[in-house]
């Protein structure tokens, strides 16, 4: 990587040429040839504040995280964050939108997964690229005013991108790990702990005790040296209801059930629905049915919604990852609302919660 990479826009970034044999830059070197400014800085800390104000139910706003199920082409990304950016003033009253930017995507067997790893989108691997490219990307994603929201799958990958994060999501398949717990307790961002993929979700309110809790543990520093990292714990954490196993968990019963279960365990009662996933019951077009359910259950009263998840790109569905024959705006991995419908829930869901 060359210092040229700080001053490059995303295009020159996207074109560079792979070298999957190229080794990774260290985590102080990546910040470096693509810093944060101070303001960019104290922006993404304000964010962080907001978030953790709503989840403190402070401020009574909606958090809405919205985007991409995956990012594979940034291009499309941005523009998708132009358009969320030029809605997010108009509705933020009501609802603070954060834009999905996940790099990393945990397979169920096997699969892409993700920017980060594969930038070329060819199983070529050039991570160095892939890391380059995602933090470009959450750095013009922040200049826009959008907070940035992804999951942290592989723990060595947190030091490249945290200090550009306002919100963190733990997926499903990784609630349960002491990694990952112990991760999120080093966090500044809020973290959303999913319930695991069978729909338990006593191991998201196990895990939100554990962040809560100073660690010590394993982890590499800026130079990319083995080291131990020592954590404050992280208060500002969340359970985020996606269904499980097919079966959805955002109705009435299941809200209420997870808001005891949040009190019986001393947490506080602040959840977040994800509209896709099995409570969506993997249809992408039932998200809007979730949202306006948790809609009706916020207006009569429900304090613990404090947010909700979308899966959103610039246009509807998935499309296979089949070089050359790419749809522009199209997800690679599951399938997404368009923008239209996206911009239309929301604006409606900003009407409501006036
Ligand atoms: O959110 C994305 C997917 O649901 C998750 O990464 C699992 O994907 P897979 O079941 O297609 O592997
Ligand atoms: C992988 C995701 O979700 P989950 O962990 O709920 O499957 C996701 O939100 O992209």
């Amino acid at each position: 990587m060359t210092s040229s990479l700080a001053a490059a826009p995303l295009t020159e970034t996207l074109h560079r040429a792979a070298n999957p044999a190229r080794p990774l830059p260290t985590p102080g070197e990546l910040r470096r040839e693509l810093p944060l400014s101070p303001a960019m800085a104290a922006r993404i800390e304000a964010q962080r504040l907001a978030i953790h104000e709503i989840l403190a139910g402070r401020d009574k706003r909606l958090l809405v995280v919205v985007g991409p199920c995956s990012i594979h082409d940034p291009e499309a990304a941005l523009e998708y964050a132009h358009r969320l950016a030029t809605l997010a003033p108009r509705i933020s009253d009501q609802l603070l939108l954060v834009m999905r930017v996940y790099v990393e995507k945990p397979r169920t067997t096997v699969g892409w997964k993700g920017l980060a790893y594969d930038p070329d989108l060819d199983g070529s691997g050039d991570m160095a690229r892939g890391l380059a490219v995602s933090r470009q990307l959450m750095r013009e994603v922040t200049k826009l005013g959008l907070p940035v929201a992804t999951e942290l799958l592989q723990p060595m990958l947190a030091p490249y991108l945290e200090d550009l994060l306002a919100w963190v999501a733990i997926g499903a398949r990784t609630t349960e790990s002491q990694l990952h717990r112990e991760l999120a307790s080093g966090l500044e961002a809020a973290v959303g702990f999913k319930n695991a993929t069978g729909g338990d979700i006593g191991v998201a309110l196990d895990a939100m005790r554990a962040a809560a809790h100073p660690h010590s543990h394993f982890a590499l520093d800026e130079l990319g040296r083995p080291t131990v990292r020592h954590t404050a714990g992280n208060p500002h954490t969340q359970l985020v209801l996606r269904g499980g196993h097919g079966a959805p968990n955002y109705q009435a019963q299941h809200v209420q059930a997870a808001r005891r279960a949040l009190q019986d365990a001393g947490l506080t009662p602040r959840l977040m629905v994800d509209c896709s996933h099995a409570n969506a019951r993997k249809d992408h077009r039932r998200q809007s049915e979730v949202l306006l359910d948790v809609l009706g259950q916020r207006q009569a009263g429900e304090t613990a919604l404090a947010g909700l998840m979308l899966e959103s790109h610039l246009y509807e569905g998935k499309q296979p990852l089949q070089a050359g024959r790419l749809r522009h705006g199209v997800s690679v991995t599951d399938a997404c609302l368009g923008w239209e419908t996206t911009e239309q829930l929301l604006l409606s869901a900003a009407e409501r919660l006036c």
